[in-house]
């Protein structure tokens, strides 16, 4: 558990710079390369002037690629690098969503004999949600209320002005793989939920538009044979981006000193 353990990060935006800033120092843990588009070379090499930047993972040298990129990049990096032999810590969850997708990703891994690791990111409680259902689980419903403004380039935009909402607005109603198609870029709590509980189908999803709010706030309610929880996160939003939560930052940083901590938790 000593060795450095040399990482790729995939995407160097809201989420990438703020992992890098949190892991600098780290004695277990070194971003030696970072993975962007052409265009963001320049800006990624300023933000980490040691590391490798360019537009794929290098092909030699990697322990572990990390993506914070978005769902492009998984299918991108992230396949290669499993069918590889590179394990990977993906924060684009929401890609799973698509038809077919968990199953390539998992097919790369087998193919690899290795394993990526999906983070919970902006949500709390899915070792609880995960657990619980291997007891069973009769259902689960997540709720996401956002200020208006987060849900700018959605289709919550048709019919109202976002910028003059006066009240809470349910702007969605539906099943999670529903939300996943219409709200790709909000789609990654509903998907690990759905991932961890009762899959996308089974997962009711309501979103909201409230102006009152300056906070992503996410609630998951769950019923099963182990009872039941209502968990509530109100989370801060990152300066850099207002659609991603702070905690998504920490949740990929918890999720990779877990990976070389003797104690685990
Ligand atoms: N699991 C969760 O709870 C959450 C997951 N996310 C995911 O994390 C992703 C990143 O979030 P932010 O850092 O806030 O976004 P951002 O837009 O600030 O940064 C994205 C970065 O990825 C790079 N990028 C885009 N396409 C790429 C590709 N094909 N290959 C390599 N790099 C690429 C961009 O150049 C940029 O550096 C989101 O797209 C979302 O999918 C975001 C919030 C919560
Ligand atoms: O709160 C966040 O960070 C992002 C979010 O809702 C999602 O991607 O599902």
């Amino acid at each position: 558990m000593t060795a450095i353990t040399r990482i790729a990060l995939v995407g160097c935006g809201a989420i990438g710079t703020s992992v890098l800033e949190l892991l600098h120092g780290d004695p277990a843990l070194k971003v030696v390369a970072i993975v962007v588009p052409a265009e963001g070379v320049a800006a990624a090499q300023k933000v980490a002037p040691d590391a490798q930047v360019g537009s794929a993972v290098p092909a030699t040298g990697i322990d572990l690629v990390v993506e914070t990129a978005g769902h492009a990049a998984i299918e991108e990096h992230v396949l290669p690098a499993l069918a590889r032999g590179t394990p990977c810590v993906v924060a684009s969850v929401g890609a799973l969503s698509a038809t077919g997708f968990a199953e390539k990703l998992e097919a790369a891994a087998v193919a690899g004999k290795t394993q990526v690791q999906l983070i919970p990111g902006a949500i709390g409680g899915i070792d609880a949600l995960a657990a619980a259902r291997i007891g069973g689980l009769d259902s689960v419903r997540y709720t996401g209320r956002k200020p208006p403004q987060a849900w700018k380039g959605t289709p919550a935009e048709q019919g109202r002005n976002l910028d003059t909402l006066a009240q809470e607005t349910v702007i969605f109603e539906g099943s999670a793989r529903e939300a996943a198609l219409l709200y790709p870029k909000n789609a990654n709590v509903a998907a690990t939920v759905s991932l961890a509980g009762l899959g996308l189908d089974r997962t009711l999803v309501r979103l909201i538009a409230d102006p009152a709010t300056t906070e992503n706030v996410h609630t998951v309610e769950a019923e099963g044979a182990f009872g039941s929880f209502a968990l509530t996160m109100r989370n801060k939003p990152l300066a850099a981006n207002p659609k991603t939560s702070a905690l998504t930052v920490y949740s990929a940083v918890r999720a990779l000193r877990n990976r070389v901590a003797p104690l685990a938790i």
